[in-house]
Order: structure tokens, then sequence, then C-alpha cells
């Protein structure tokens, strides 16, 4: 009698991030050298739901390795949110025949695996893939450093024409509701600002404002120069321009703002990136032979680390105290 070859599908889901390519590419490899079958859903769990798919090859997935995006194509699927959705979806599971899914995104892309093994009786692991970092349990996730390194290219640009007219300057980033791209940014640009939701809570913005306002206008008096404020997105109530408006406002002081949005999300990976992506996907392969179910694999000091999907979308990952640290000694150093 033969013995039915292992089905393995994958998905990209949320907000795309260099080196979900990788991903897919070692998965797919990984499951072509061990004689598994491979598909790819597209839109996220747009393409369970829709039945949309492809099937994976090396010769498709080889040249994407370098690409940023994903060639799966991602999305936010608001069918998951629904319990007809998520039936729906585990429906064309069984309709392929799928033994394992392996999903690559990041908190809600894990949320929705915990309600799909509600209706699917297949092996779940989930790859941490996001610019955000703001997952725990995983070192970094697939994305974060190349989101910084691009951010940071493009603040070294700005402050190349912030010293040239001797301006403020509040770059935004992004980060949804965590500061790990922000706190990452500006230590590695030497900012002499950043906020963010790790230092800059709702109440303490007059502080915060009071502050920044006394350090500009000292800056000023002592040296020439240009002074850069990294602000994580969602921070400031109405963001980068009303922080622009009262610093105007409060001590007619000019600045200059820029947003650079999804500019963080495009470009190739960086080589950490697309080793840690390939890294995961061979792992997230291997741990579907072992018959692993229901775990995140992160990489946490060189190794590769399984854990409860539970545990991920409940625990928070905090940025390092270190971080904080760092910044709160170059601002003193700055000032003396
Ligand atoms: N509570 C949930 N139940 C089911 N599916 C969810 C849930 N939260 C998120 N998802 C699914 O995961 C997708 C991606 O989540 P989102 O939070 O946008 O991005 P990320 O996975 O990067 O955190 C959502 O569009 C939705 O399809
Ligand atoms: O592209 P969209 O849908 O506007 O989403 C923007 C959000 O996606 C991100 O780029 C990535 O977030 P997720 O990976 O959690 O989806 C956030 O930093 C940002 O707040």
């Amino acid at each position: 009698m033969q013995l039915k070859r292992p089905k393995i599908a994958v998905l990209t889901s949320g907000g795309d991030a260099p080196g979900m390519n990788a991903a897919i590419r070692a998965i797919t490899l990984a499951c072509h050298s061990s004689g598994y079958s491979c598909i790819g859903f597209f839109h996220g769990y747009n393409g369970l739901i829709d039945d949309e798919w492809c099937e994976l090859t090396p010769r498709l997935v080889n040249p994407t390795l370098q690409q940023g995006g994903t060639l799966l194509k991602s999305a936010r699927c608001k069918a998951m949110l629904t319990s007809d959705g998520v039936k729906q979806a585990a429906n064309t599971l069984y309709k392929h025949d799928i033994d394992a899914l392996i999903v690559v995104g990041g908190d809600g892309s894990f949320r929705g695996m915990l309600e799909l093994e509600k209706e699917w009786r297949g092996q779940l692991i989930g790859l941490p893939g996001t610019i955000d970092n703001d997952l725990a349990h995983c070192d970094a996730t697939i994305g974060f450093a190349t989101a910084v390194q691009t951010a940071a290219s493009a603040i070294d640009k700005i402050r190349d024409t912030a010293n040239a007219f001797e301006r403020v300057f509040i770059v935004e980033v992004m980060g949804r509701h965590s500061g790990h791209i922000a706190f990452a940014v500006g230590l590695a640009t030497g900012a002499e600002a950043i906020l963010s939701f790790e230092n800059c809570q709702p109440p303490q913005h007059d502080a915060i404002l009071s502050e920044l306002t006394t350090a500009i206008t000292q800056q000023q008096q002592v040296r020439h120069g240009s002074y850069l404020i990294v602000c994580a997105e969602n921070l400031w109530p109405g963001g980068a321009s009303a922080l622009q408006k009262a610093l105007k406002e409060r001590a007619a002081i000019d600045s200059a703002v820029c947003i650079l949005g999804h500019i963080q999300r495009g470009g190739s990976p960086v080589v950490n990136d697309r080793l840690l992506a390939s890294k995961l996907g061979l792992a997230a392969v291997e741990a579907v032979e072992q018959q692993q179910h229901m775990v995140m694999l992160g990489e946490i000091a060189g190794n590769v680390v399984a854990t409860a999907l539970n545990a991920t979308v409940q625990d928070h990952k905090p940025v390092a105290s270190f971080w904080l640290k760092a910044h709160r000694s170059a601002l003193k150093g700055d000032l003396a």
C-alpha cells in the first residue's frame, strides 16, 4: 500500500514584512527535499475562504529570496472574525487534504489560527512575520531588521538636510502600538528625542512638550545643528503635525515633519532577515514532521524555540530596558 504524501500549506497574513518570501522559499525547498507536496494560499486568510491557491515549487520561489513583499500576497481578512468565515477556511483545508498549515504573520494572524483550530484537525504552525517586532518569545520578528535599516537610512538623509538648515525634524515611524522600531531607529540615528509608548504616556504629553521645548531652545543657544525627534505612529494625539503645531505655539519653534510610512515595509530584506526566515521556514517543516501543533517557532539566542500560540498572543514583548537606558544616557551626554 502506498502511503499518502504529506501536504503542507502556507499563507502570509497581516502587514507584509521583508523576508516573508525567504520563509515561503525555505518551506517550499524543505518540502521538496522531503518529498512533501506544498501549496500556498493567496491574500492571507482570504485565500482559504475564497479557495485561491497555487502550487509552490523551487522554480517559483527561488528568485524571490531577495524580494520584499510576499509572492503569496497578504491581507487583513474580516471574514476570519466570523464563525462562518472560520468554518469556510477549515472546509478549504479539508477539501485540499492539507496535513499542516504554516502561517507567517503577527499576533492577529495567530489569533486566526486559534480560531481555526476549533474547526480543523490538521497541524498549525506559526512563524513571526511583522516589521513591528511586537511578538514575545522571539528575539526578532522576520522583517524588523529590514524595516529598521530602511528607516535609519532614510533618517540619515534627513539628518543631512536638517544639519544644513539647522532644523528641528519630527520623523514618524511605524509600530502600531509598540516602540521597538522607534527605539531601534532612534538609537541607530542618534535622535535627540525618541517619543514612544514606553516613555510617553498620554498624561505626560504636556510635560514632554515642556522638556522638548527646553531642550531644543537650550540646544539652539549653545550650538548649531539639527534636532531630530523620532516619534512612534499613534503616539501623539493628532500625529506628528499636531506635535509640530504644539512646538510652534508653545515656544515658537519651527520644525519639519516627515512620515516614513509604508516605505518601512518594502525593500529587499537585509541578510539577517533572509537568514532568520530561512532558518524558521526549514524549522517549520521539521516541526510538522515532529507532529508539533499550535506553536510559534521563534529564534532565541540563536536557537529555534517553539512556544504555544496561546502564549504568543497573550504575552507582551517590552522594548529592551537597555535601549531605554541608552537613550536616557545619550540625552544626558548631549545636554552636558
Ligand atoms: N481574533 C481574531 N480571530 C480570527 N482571526 C483574526 C483575529 N484577529 C486577527 N485575525 C486575522 O488575522 C489577520 C491579520 O491580523 P492583523 O492584526 O491585521 O495583522 P498581524 O497578523 O500582522 O498582527 C486579520 O486580518 C484576520 O484575518
Ligand atoms: O498597511 P496598513 O494596513 O495601513 O497597516 C499599517 C500597520 O501595519 C504595520 O506596518 C505592521 O503591522 P502588523 O504586522 O501587525 O500587521 C504597522 O506598523 C502599521 O501600524
